[in-house]
C-alpha cells in the first residue's frame, strides 16, 4: 500500500484526488489537508499530491523534501527559475523525489508532445488556452509548458523568428510572449480546461486541440505519478512524458 496525503484536498482537483486515492486498490489516504498550518498531518505519508496555489506550492515542496516525503505536483506556476529552486531544495534534502506535471491528462501530454514535433515544420505557432473562470493564473501551466516545448523544438531546428508585422497594438492584443511564442488565455463559464495549438505555413494550417471534459480525467495520470515517483531516476522530473515512454 502506498500511503498518500493530499494538499489542497477540498479544492476542485484535490477533492478528485482524495476520491481516486480512496478508490484505488494500492493506495491509502492518510491525510487530506487544505490549510498550510495543518501540513504536519501528512507525516507518515510516502507521497503527497499537491493541487494548491502557484504562490504556495514551492513552499509545500520544500516542506515535503525536509520531511522525507515524495511530492507529486499538479499545481501550476512553474517557470525555469522555480524549477531551479525546487532542484536546489531537493539536492539539499537527499531521499525524496518530486514529479511536477503541468498536466496529468494523458491526452494533454500527447497534445504537447505532438505540438513540439510539429513546430519545426511551420513558420507560425500560437497557443490558445481556454479555462473555467475560477482559475487563479494565466496563462495556464500547460500553455506555458507547451510554449517552452515549441520554442525549444524551433530553436533546435534553427527556425527563424515567427513573422509578425504588428506595429500598432492595444496592450495584450497579441497575447503573452513566452520564449517567442504567443499565448492567449480565455476564461469562460462552462469550460473546464482546453487548449488549441495553431500552426501556420504557406497555404496550410494545422490545429492540435485538447479538451478536458471533467477533472476525473486527470486521475489516471495522478495515480501513475503516485505509483512511480519513488522510483524515478531523477530527483526532480518535469512532465509525465518519461512515465509514458515519450521523448
Ligand atoms: N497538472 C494538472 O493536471 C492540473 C493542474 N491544476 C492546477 O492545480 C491547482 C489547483 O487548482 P484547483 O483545484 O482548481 O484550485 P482550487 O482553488 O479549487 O483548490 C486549491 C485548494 O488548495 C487549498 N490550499 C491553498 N494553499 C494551500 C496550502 N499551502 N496547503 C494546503 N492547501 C492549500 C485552497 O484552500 P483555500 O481556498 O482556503 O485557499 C483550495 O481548497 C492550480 O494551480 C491549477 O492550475 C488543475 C487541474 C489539473
Ligand atoms: O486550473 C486548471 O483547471 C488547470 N490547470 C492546469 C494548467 O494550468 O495548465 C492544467 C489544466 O489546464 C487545468
Amino acid at each position: 500500500m502506498i500511503k498518500v496525503g493530499v494538499f489542497g484536498a477540498y479544492g476542485r482537483m484535490g477533492s478528485e484526488v482524495v476520491k481516486a486515492v480512496e478508490g484505488a486498490a494500492d493506495t491509502e489516504l492518510v491525510a487530506a489537508v487544505d490549510d498550510p498550518a495543518e501540513r504536519g498531518a501528512v507525516r507518515g505519508a510516502d507521497v503527497v499530491v499537491d493541487f494548491t496555489h502557484p504562490d504556495e506550492v514551492v513552499g509545500n515542496i520544500r516542506w515535503l523534501a525536509e520531511n522525507g516525503i515524495h511530492a507529486v505536483v499538479g499545481t501550476s506556476g512553474f517557470d525555469d527559475a522555480r524549477i531551479a529552486e525546487v532542484r536546489e531544495t531537493l539536492a539539499a534534502n537527499p531521499g525524496p523525489n518530486a514529479l511536477i506535471a503541468p498536466n496529468f491528462g494523458i491526452a494533454a501530454v500527447l497534445m504537447m508532445n505532438f505540438a513540439a514535433k510539429a513546430a519545426p515544420y511551420f513558420e507560425s505557432t500560437e497557443i490558445v488556452e481556454l479555462h473555467h473562470p475560477n482559475k487563479a493564473d494565466a496563462p495556464s501551466g500547460t500553455a506555458y509548458r507547451t510554449a517552452e516545448l515549441v520554442a525549444g523544438a524551433r530553436a533546435r531546428a534553427g527556425a527563424e523568428p515567427m513573422p509578425d508585422a504588428t506595429t500598432s497594438e492595444i496592450p495584450g492584443a497579441r497575447g503573452a510572449d513566452v520564449e517567442g511564442v504567443r499565448v492567449h488565455a480565455l476564461r469562460m463559464t462552462g469550460m473546464i480546461a482546453h487548449q488549441e495549438v495553431v500552426f501556420g505555413t504557406h497555404g496550410e494550417t494545422l490545429r492540435i486541440r485538447h479538451d478536458s471534459m471533467n477533472r476525473e480525467s486527470f486521475m489516471p495520470g495522478v495515480l501513475l505519478g503516485v505509483r512511480r515517483v519513488a522510483g524515478l531516476p531523477d530527483r526532480v522530473t518535469v512532465g509525465l512524458e518519461p512515465l509514458l515512454g515519450l521523448d
